[in-house]
């Protein structure tokens, strides 16, 4: 048995990364989307949870540098860089909503894309370290991408990110679209990274599963941070019960549906529509 065999998800830099971010603002020319938010992403698993159209594409975007920010970003105290491709050398890494994939390319072929900063022997040997960590992907390794299924190509865009060995792996929407298994499959697979030593933040709408594998999270809502905390307390927190999971939901509850949720709840007047700073998670 091959070493890498026994260490799986050992590409990231051995040291934890940590995203500070301080008043952040940006959004697409005079449209503000994100106001001054301010978070952290600590090693481990982050994840940021929110309805469609609270801004979570957006902030991702935004600490790629893809459109531009205000306020300060900080990757183990250094300023995370405006531009995208520098932003990459960092050690950051985005796996976009979509995908992405070269779907006429075998899946051998976008693995060795993702690597395309890395040294030619480097690359080889990251190949195998990221095909022993997605043994799925090994069988797989000559099929076009594009005839893969929804999770299949989910599983390839995130072995391809892993490519780079990031510090700092960024997540939008992996389970979008998924049948619940895969779900599981591609929520357990970013719990292993996060263990393996590479720092992920994560977008989602699968609020339940999502805070099952997180260590952490933030609730962002029409642009603003409006609850955080650990994941467990999170979970139980009255801003997550009340609206976001409700009486009974089931594991699919999205955050969409809870905002449909929270509507009714405040104008029921059961829910206020604020915070309270009693919730186990802290209001932002
Ligand atoms: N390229 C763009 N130009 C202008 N406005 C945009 C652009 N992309 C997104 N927006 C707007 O920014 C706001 C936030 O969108 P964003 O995609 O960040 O939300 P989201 O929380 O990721 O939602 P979803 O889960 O639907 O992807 C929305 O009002 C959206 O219409």
């Amino acid at each position: 048995m091959m070493w890498w065999r026994d260490t799986p998800f050992v590409l990231g830099d051995a040291k934890r990364a940590h995203l500070q971010v301080q008043g952040l603002s940006a959004g697409y020319g005079a449209f503000l989307v994100l106001r001054d938010l301010r978070f952290e992403v600590k090693p481990g698993l982050t994840v940021i949870l929110g309805p469609n159209g609270a801004g979570k594409t957006t902030l991702l975007k935004a600490l790629m540098g893809l459109i531009p920010r205000q306020g300060l970003a900080l990757l183990d105290g250094e300023e995370l860089p405006d531009k995208t491709h520098e932003v990459v050398r960092g050690g950051v890494t985005l796996v976009a909503e979509g995908r992405q994939l070269f779907p006429q390319m075998t899946v051998l072929e976008n693995l060795e894309l993702g690597g395309w900063l890395v040294p030619k022997a480097e690359r080889a040997h990251r190949i195998e370290q990221v095909l022993a960590d997605f043994p799925k992907l090994r069988e797989r390794a000559q099929q076009l991408a594009g005839t893969m299924s929804g999770g299949e190509q989910q599983m390839v865009a995130v072995a391809r990110a892993m490519m780079s060995a990031p510090r700092l792996l960024m997540l939008d929407e992996p389970s979008l679209g998924l049948a619940p298994r895969m779900v599981d499959e591609l929520l357990t697979i970013a719990r292993r990274i996060a263990d393996a030593g590479t720092t992920v933040l994560m977008v989602e709408q699968n609020v339940k599963k999502a805070l099952a594998v997180a260590d952490r999270g933030y609730v962002l809502e029409r642009g603003v941070l409006v609850a955080s905390g650990p994941a467990r307390l999170l979970e139980r927190s009255n801003v997550i019960r009340e609206a976001y999971l409700g009486a009974g939901a089931a594991d699919q509850t999205t955050a969409s549906d809870a905002v449909q949720r929270r509507k009714t709840l405040a104008n029921s007047g059961t829910h206020s529509g604020t915070h309270s700073a009693a919730d186990a998670a802290a209001p932002v």
